[in-house]
């Protein structure tokens, strides 16, 4: 038997992409008057160039506006770095086709895999539509209230709704009529859509697809008349895959790639393995890489030096469970001493706390923030100076968009990452396969360089030893409480199912 070799598929408009740089530089950025937007839309202060992927995208999506083709427009798949500004590039196409006098109707629908991204991208939909705002944009996530947002859609029909797909499904099957209204839609985009998991189809894609209307496949003439009313997909990522079958799940209508070519300074050889649409997963080339090697127990200390010697303004840290964030927060906060405040991020964090997190992080300098990945896709923070692994991430994809949360919009960025003899040998290997090694600084930190410091670090240690001892006391005390207050429960004549208050009726033989 002749075992048969892999076969490599590679759709034909995958082949066929639209490429630009993926390196944002002076020389690959393009002065704003090439592209005509429309003159009801503000550009914010910050914007004085279209980085290539704007520049790539915008005027394809602009003249399927202005001059819509005459089945419908071909979808879109963007595939570029982080932080290389995809978000402008179905933001301001979506205000475009809503237009200066929007009518009642629903226009486009965006979402994302978490609430966090719901709310930056509501703001970036606010900075260019102006202070009057012209579109009606809402967001529908967990951090709002259910019930108001139902209010609201029924009360004033949105023209833009950015949301997360579990909080959509539930409007959309909460009441018959649904208060969303998807059959005049002209977008459905889905940003970081390769972490939308395997199973959207069944979740949610099915549902939507069925409510806009003309997307089933085209068996005969009646269904190209009807696909004319589908909206145009966009579908983006920093690492949309290539396997076919995942791209196979959008059932994209004569899709268009428009795809980055790889960076200027990590030239990633064709020897990669082509798991990732643009043939390579790639860190911007404004991101260098270090890793840390070291025994594990003083990796919160070598987290606190490389802190301290690169005096980074704004550090962001990301761990793999919620129990390690507080530990290494109150570790780093003793090491600190008030050099730096650090704070920590989880998904257990709700609602409005979360916004005050992360605006707190924004607004005030030497911040250290420690988080779990719910902030590792898409989440644009104000200038991180550096991303710490200090627990390596589980996959290539994730390491890419962790570190994408530095080095945004061609700024510099620094990636550290720590680990010991172990872990370091997966990890590297890992990276080595997709090439994102590239020209990763390795660092082996051995005792002596901790000795400075080994005094504090020892009472950090104490400190949090004493804090977990006491908080173990406490659970066990309250669980003791609460075991006794069962005993007691248990012990009284009611719960034993005895009435002893009922008087016994006495005879008078007695
Ligand atoms: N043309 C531009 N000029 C200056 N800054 C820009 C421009 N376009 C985007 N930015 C800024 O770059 C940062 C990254 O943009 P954006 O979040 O859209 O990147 P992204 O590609 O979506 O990243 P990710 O893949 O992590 O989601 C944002 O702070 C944004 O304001």
């Amino acid at each position: 038997m002749k075992n048969l070799e892999a076969l490599k598929v590679t759709s034909s408009w995958v082949q066929h992409a639209t490429t630009f740089s993926a390196t944002i530089d002076s020389s690959t950025s393009q002065s704003l008057s090439k592209i005509d937007i429309p003159d009801f839309l503000t550009v914010p202060d910050t914007i004085s160039t279209w980085f290539p992927v704007q520049y790539s995208v915008l005027p394809a999506l602009f003249k399927d506006i202005q001059a819509p083709p005459p089945l419908r427009p071909r979808d879109v798949a963007i595939a570029a770095p982080t932080g290389s500004g995809k978000t402008i590039c179905y933001v301001l196409p979506v205000l475009a086709a809503v237009g200066s006098r929007p009518s009642n109707s629903l226009h486009a629908v965006i979402l994302v895999p978490v609430q966090t991204l719901v709310t930056q991208i509501v703001e970036e939909f606010r900075r260019w539509n102006g202070p009057e705002g012209t579109a009606k944009v809402v967001s529908l996530s967990g951090a709002n209230d259910f019930d108001k947002e139902q209010r609201q859609l029924s009360a004033d029909p949105p023209n833009v709704i950015v949301a997360t797909p579990a909080r959509l499904v539930q409007h959309l099957t909460a009441q018959i009529p649904p208060p969303i209204d998807l059959s005049k839609l002209r977008f459905l985009i889905v940003d970081e859509a390769d972490r939308m998991g395997k199973l959207m189809r069944e979740e949610w894609l099915d549902l939507v697809e069925f409510l806009c209307g003309g997307m089933e496949r085209v068996a005969c003439l009646n269904d190209v008349i009807r696909q004319r009313r589908a909206p145009q997909k966009i579908v983006l990522s920093a690492t949309l895959s290539k396997d076919v079958e995942e791209l196979h799940l959008w059932n994209l209508f004569k899709p268009k790639l428009f795809s980055a070519t790889a960076t200027k300074a990590k030239d990633i050889t064709s020897t990669v393995p082509m798991d990732h649409i643009s043939g390579r997963l790639a860190l911007p080339s404004s991101i260098s890489h270090r890793l840390i090697v070291s025994d594990s127990k003083f990796h919160p200390l070598a987290v606190y030096q490389q802190i301290q010697r690169n005096k980074f303004n704004r550090t962001l840290i990301f761990v793999n469970e919620v129990s390690s964030s507080n530990r290494l927060a109150h570790v780093l906060k003793e090491l600190s001493q008030g050099e730096f405040e650090v704070d920590y991020f989880t998904a257990q964090l709700f609602g409005k706390r979360r916004y005050k997190m992360l605006e707190k992080f924004n607004k005030n300098p030497n911040r250290v923030l420690i988080c779990s990945d719910v902030l590792a896709r898409g989440t644009d923070l104000n200038r991180v100076d550096c991303v710490i692994n200090y627990n390596l991430p589980a996959d290539d994809k994730l390491f890419v968009h962790r570190a994408g949360r530095t080095g945004r919009a061609g700024q510099e960025g620094y990636v550290i990452s720590v680990g010991d003899k172990e872990t370091k040998r997966l990890f590297v290997k890992m990276l080595k396969v997709t090439n994102l090694w590239g020209d990763t600084v390795e660092e082996q930190m051995e005792e002596y360089l901790f000795e400075k410091d080994l005094e504090r670090y020892t009472k950090a240690i104490e400190s949090l030893k004493t804090i977990v001892s006491t908080n173990t006391k406490t659970k066990n005390g309250s669980a003791a409480k609460r075991s006794g207050f069962e005993a007691k429960r248990k012990s009284r004549p009611n719960a034993r199912g005895e009435k002893p208050w009922l008087k016994k009726k006495t005879t008078t033989t007695e």
